[in-house]
């Protein structure tokens, strides 16, 4: 378990680009920040290549892009291809038929590294039956680690099938993450913040990507759960700005600790 990838964010600072959506940048920019990884957020086509030429990983949110960005976004993905720039999908409602045909689209075209999703994307991408519910994971009675392979094979890449239980695939290799906290759900772009990490994790771990998907879940997931512990209510603002402050502050051993305590 390589923990000290947290510790190789820190001290490498690599540069992450995003393609995010408008309604969670924010909460994006400031967890790569905490984490100690430096967001990026660029939105010309002009500067595509230099932006990503300064970065190690790049992540490609799917939750607000209009149609007219269709180009650009295609570009950042061939371009993080031919610099050999770990790059992760969000595919975010992809159940929706428009995005359903956008995405696959994307992925006929552009190879990426990883894709994140709730069970509800992760199942629409497998072709299994699931009720999905807009960004909301929704409802179904799949084998969730099933599906993260199904997707991991047929697109050749590390799928993070996140939720209550985070399920990992690369197709060959498969785990899990049981920590978190319900309190992550009722903050909306807990899932974008968990995409943009993959990447920061990815650009630090020597190629190891399935290591790299593992440890953003789990680092992100405890840090979550340590801060809900120390909540008396259930409050979503607050458990926001806690978390930021702790994913600055949280090290290795108060990760580890905290997951040999309930395992
Ligand atoms: N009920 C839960 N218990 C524990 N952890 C959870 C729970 N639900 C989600 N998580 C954690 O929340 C993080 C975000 O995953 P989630 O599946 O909620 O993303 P999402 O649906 O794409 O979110 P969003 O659309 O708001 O960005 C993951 O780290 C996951 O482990
Ligand atoms: C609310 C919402 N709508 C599109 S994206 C998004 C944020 C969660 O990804
Ligand atoms: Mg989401």
């Amino acid at each position: 378990m390589q923990l000290e990838l947290l510790d190789r964010i820190r001290s490498e600072n690599p540069v992450i680009f995003n393609i995010s959506n408008y309604i969670t940048v924010q909460d994006v920019a400031n967890g790569l920040n905490s984490i100690g990884a430096s967001p990026i957020m660029p939105s010309a086509i002009e500067e595509a290549s230099e932006m990503l030429q300064i970065s190690s990983g790049a992540a490609i949110n799917m939750g607000s892009f209009r149609s007219n960005e269709l180009p650009y976004i295609e570009k950042v993905g061939q371009l993080a291809n031919d610099l050999n720039i770990p790059l992760v999908l969000d595919p975010v409602a992809v159940a929706m038929p428009y995005r359903q045909k956008v995405v696959t689209n994307l992925l006929d075209h552009i190879h990426f590294d990883f894709i994140r999703g709730n069970a509800g994307e992760i199942a629409a991408l497998a072709g299994i039956k699931w009720q999905a519910k807009g960004i909301d994971a929704g409802d179904g009675s799949a084998d969730l680690a099933e599906v993260a392979k199904k997707v991991a094979q047929r697109y050749n890449c590390t799928v993070v099938l996140s939720g209550p239980t985070d399920y990992i695939s690369d197709g060959t290799h498969d785990t899990t993450v049981t920590h978190g906290t319900p309190l992550f759900q009722i903050h909306v772009g807990s899932g974008d913040m968990l995409s943009s990490f993959i990447a920061a994790f990815a650009a630090v771990s020597k190629n190891n990507y399935f290591e790299a998907a593992r440890m953003a879940c789990l680092i992100f997931a405890t840090t979550g759960e340590i801060v809900a512990n120390e909540l008396v209510d259930e409050k979503p603002g607050s458990f926001i700005v806690a978390l930021l402050d702790k994913l600055h502050l949280v090290t290795t051993k108060e990760i580890a600790d905290q997951i040999t305590m309930e395992d």
